[in-house]
């Protein structure tokens, strides 16, 4: 999909020149160099904390930088300077994750919000002209919706490409430089094509996109070019034509490919520690599938199948209507409660905006949940808890420059990594993960399903929903498929790749369509 680009080189849309930055206690860019041209898709790729974020903060004005030159569309000026509406005239445009539209009103409506209400003579809303201008933009983006559609009934894809419109709905000419910042982090797979075309649409009609992802594998289909950033410095650029996923990988992470890459499990699977037994709850209708000692068990399902309230209802915290949940031969009985103590414990996937303590230290974010364990009698072993942070932040390489600064000041994978490792170090015999790796970058990735091996090696068992159907195939060892809330397929051995579990998430037959 990649364009491979053989004329000379387009026009330089955005220059980056010695960028600095330091936070208290941190470098996050050291003398940032970047070109980005009009017409090119160019990812911006690095480990969690390497400053991607604070890049993007800078160029849209709303963090300040210490020194350098930034040049926008050919006009020059001092980085430190810059302020947010400056970027905005600049033609500088972020697109979030997570776009901050009104999910109750309509496509028309949040399009018209994001720029100026058209008013009639009397200064009443004319919501003939509103309704118009969304149709326009629509089409020109070619964005596949009604505009009197509300934003809450759209699949997340398409609410990014509204937000995309959005933002671009003021430009006379298309050159901007557009920042699409993990814009595909939350999206289901089979969403995930449609946000790529979208960004190379937006590069054909002439802008510059810079395009934030950890998945590599949309980088290497998306990108023009890409730029690897290492501990806040540019590492490498390069073509993504000349390139393969595993040199990325190098690239980013100064290791092997095969160094990260997952086990299976070596030994065979032993007793079933959890059985599920036609359950039935919420959407989840008539489920039953064991996970056996030593086995890490994969669910997949596009959004809506029922895979997050299968982990909950195990979990109990979603009500069962039918069935049985054995952990070990024994009935758990639903309820949180019983089931933490039996030994299940569940990761679920809103963990940073639901589990973060932000004003909290880092080290405190860990500690939560394990405190009693550092308790002799009446004696609290505070320089072991201080020794076992050192220890974790090493094993899931969580950057940060010590264990007592605010979680606040973490980048966004880093407190996610905080928040699994807060999790994953609890005594647990069944672990329940809902997208375990989102937003973490390719090293912790591994990092994470290492850290769930070591844990099912000692007897344990694991159940991971995770959207992303290649780190399925790459890191369990077997895998159920949900659709409509029905499993309707085990997957293991051979039979389990990304590109069958493809199939089978999509198509009614499990065959291609
Ligand atoms: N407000 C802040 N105060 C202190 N340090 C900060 C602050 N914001 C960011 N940092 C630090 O700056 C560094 C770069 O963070 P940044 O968020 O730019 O990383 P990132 O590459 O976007 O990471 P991720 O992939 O996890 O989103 C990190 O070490 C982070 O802890």
């Amino acid at each position: 999909m990649s364009a491979v680009r053989t004329e000379t080189e387009s026009a330089t849309a955005l220059s980056v020149q010695a960028l600095r930055k330091v936070f208290p206690g941190t470098q996050a860019l050291k003398d940032v160099d970047l070109t980005v041209r009009f017409g090119e898709v160019h990812a911006l790729v690095g480990g969690n904390g390497c400053g991607k974020s604070t890049l993007i903060k800078i160029l849209s004005g709303v963090v300040p930088a210490d020194a350098g030159e930034l040049t926008f569309n050919g006009r020059q000026l001092p980085a430190a300077e810059l302020t947010a509406r400056a970027a905005y005239e600049l033609g500088f445009r972020v697109v979030h994750q997570d776009p901050p539209l009104y999910p109750d009103l309509s496509v028309a409506e949040n399009i018209a919000l994001g720029g100026h209400y058209p008013t009639a003579k009397s200064t009443r809303i004319a919501w003939g002209e509103v309704r118009r201008r969304a149709s326009e933009l629509i089409e020109r983006f070619r964005i596949d919706v009604d505009p009197g559609t509300l934003v809450r009934d759209l699949p997340v894809s398409v609410r990014t490409q509204v937000a995309i419109a959005t933002a671009l709905q003021d430009v006379k000419d298309d050159r901007c430089i557009v920042a699409l910042d993990e814009p595909t982090a939350a999206l289901p797979a089979a969403e995930v094509g449609l946000l790529l075309s979208t960004a190379r649409r937006l590069a054909e009609m002439g802008h510059a996109i810079v395009f934030i992802s950890h998945r590599l594998d949309e980088v290497m289909a998306a990108a023009d070019r890409v730029t690897v950033m290492r501990d806040g410095q540019v590492f490498a650029e390069h073509r993504t034509s000349e390139l393969t996923e595993a040199v990325l990988i190098e690239s980013i992470l100064g290791r092997r490919a095969d160094e990260i890459r997952g086990q299976r499990a070596t030994v065979t699977a032993g007793e079933p520690i959890l059985a599920v037994s036609g359950l039935s709850a919420g959407p989840v209708i008539d489920v039953s599938f064991e996970v056996r000692a030593g086995e890490i068990l994969g669910v997949a399902g596009l959004l809506g199948s029922g895979r997050t309230e299968l982990l909950t209802a195990i979990y109990g915290g979603l009500e069962r209507s039918a069935g049985e949940v054995t952990l070990a031969g024994r009935p758990l009985r639903g309820g949180m409660g019983p089931t933490i103590e039996a030994g299940v414990v569940m990761i679920p996937e809103d963990r940073a905006r639901g589990a973060a303590f932000l004003d909290m230290t880092v080290d405190d974010n860990m500690d939560i949940g394990v405190l009693n364990r550092y308790w002799r009698g009446l004696r609290f072993r505070r320089a072991q808890m201080r020794q076992d942070g050192d220890a974790l932040r090493a094993r899931f390489g969580i950057k940060a420059p010590s264990g007592s600064v605010e979680m606040r000041t973490l980048s966004g994978g880093n407190q996610q990594k905080t928040i699994l490792a807060r999790w994953l170090r609890r005594d647990a015999s069944v672990l329940l993960l809902d997208e375990p790796s989102q937003g973490v970058d390719v090293g912790a990735r591994a990092d994470i399903y290492g850290a769930i091996r070591t844990m099912t090696v000692a007897g344990g068992a694991a159940v991971v929903v995770t959207s992303d159907l290649e780190e399925l195939a790459q890191f369990v060892d077997r895998a159920i498929v949900l659709r409509n809330g029905r499993l309707i397929a085990q997957v293991s051995g051979e039979e389990l790749t990304a590109h069958r579990l493809n199939e089978l998430v999509h198509t009614q037959s499990g065959k291609p369509s």
